[in-house]
């Protein structure tokens, strides 16, 4: 048995160069059982030439990457079986079935039973129109039909770039929802990629941001927004101005920003009912009191500087 905290996938300084330009710079980072990893970054931030390296699509310019401890350079054969993967579109029988597809699959991967193909199919929830042709299929069901085809072999790391490229807002919830109960429930661990900030948010339970082939931070998704801690408190107030004045002599470390009547500054939730307080004690009439927390976008946004957002 494979302990909780034994990680399945170790990226030890992994590095890429193609003609002398460094596209990915010493990247170091850990998955563990049961968890979706979320890779996060702009367009060309070095995601796909990572997970490339990964599954040894791509040659590695120096590190090394560890699947449950076997060296996918030196071990490859052993390290790839514990690695399902949608990297590139899978490639599907458009006129047999989804189930004849995953037979036709199966065939090829050594020890899937039948029942194991039940499983999976249950799995992503495909049960009522898996006897019929893929080209019938509806995008997101077609993307359903290659998780079960990467889940066959049961592996332990499951590997998507982008999975949710393409699909409309209910099968993204779908996907969504499969691949968290498939980490938290069998203990797979996930690994996605996306430039999308919010689907990561809904999905991950770590987030690892990369820019520039580096990787610039590593934060479990309840950290990285401060869910219950840091909020975006946005008062409605009259007069607008004098409540500037006041809130910038009493926050000088805060950023306060003022559009038409609002004022909005990043704060502790806990000081939400003293910003009130000082307003109302110097005569400025409040109209409405907003305190969200910050979203990832927003802490992306100041983590990466703020630019090359798509
Ligand atoms: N074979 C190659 N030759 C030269 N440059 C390459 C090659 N493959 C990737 N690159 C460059 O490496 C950088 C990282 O590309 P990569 O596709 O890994 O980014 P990404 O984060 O996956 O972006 P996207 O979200 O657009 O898929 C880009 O600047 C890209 O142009």
């Amino acid at each position: 048995m494979m302990r909780k905290n034994e990680p399945i996938v170790q990226i030890k300084n992994l590095s890429k160069k193609i003609n002398n330009k460094t596209i990915i710079d010493d990247l170091s980072f850990e998955l563990f059982p049961g968890e979706v990893y979320g890779f996060l970054g702009p367009n060309g931030a070095g995601k796909t030439t990572t997970i490339r390296m990964m599954v040894g699509l791509m040659e590695a310019t120096k590190g090394q990457v560890f699947i449950k401890g076997q060296s996918i350079q030196k071990d490859f054969k052993n390290a790839i079986a514990e690695v399902g993967g949608i990297v590139e579109n899978p490639e599907m029988y458009k006129f047999l079935s989804g189930y004849k597809n995953l037979v036709h699959y199966s065939r090829m991967v050594k020890g899937v039973s039948k029942e194991r193909i039940d499983q999976v199919v249950q799995l992503v929830g495909l049960e009522n129109r898996i006897h019929e042709k893929v080209k019938n299929y509806s995008l997101g069901m077609r993307q359903r039909l290659g998780l079960a085809q990467a889940l066959l072999h049961s592996p332990s790391l499951l590997i998507l770039d982008e999975p949710t490229n393409g699909l409309d807002p209910s099968g993204i919830h779908e996907i969504r929802n499969y691949l968290r109960k498939i980490a938290h429930e069998d203990g797979v661990s996930v690994l996605v990629s996306s430039h999308l900030l919010s689907e990561m948010e809904m999905m991950c339970d770590r987030i690892a941001i990369i820019q520039n082939g580096k990787l610039i931070d590593v934060q479990t998704v309840d950290d990285f927004v401060g869910r219950d801690l840091q909020v975006k408190g946005r008062f409605t107030v009259v007069p607008v101005d004098k409540a500037k004045t006041i809130l910038e002599t009493a926050y000088q470390d805060k950023k306060i920003e003022v559009k038409e009547d609002i004022i909005a500054l990043d704060i502790e939730k806990e000081d939400v009912p003293a910003v009130v307080s000082l307003l109302v004690k110097n005569d400025i009439r409040i109209y409405s009191v907003q305190a969200n927390a910050m979203t990832l976008e927003e802490k992306f946004l100041e983590v990466t500087g703020g630019n090359q957002i798509v």
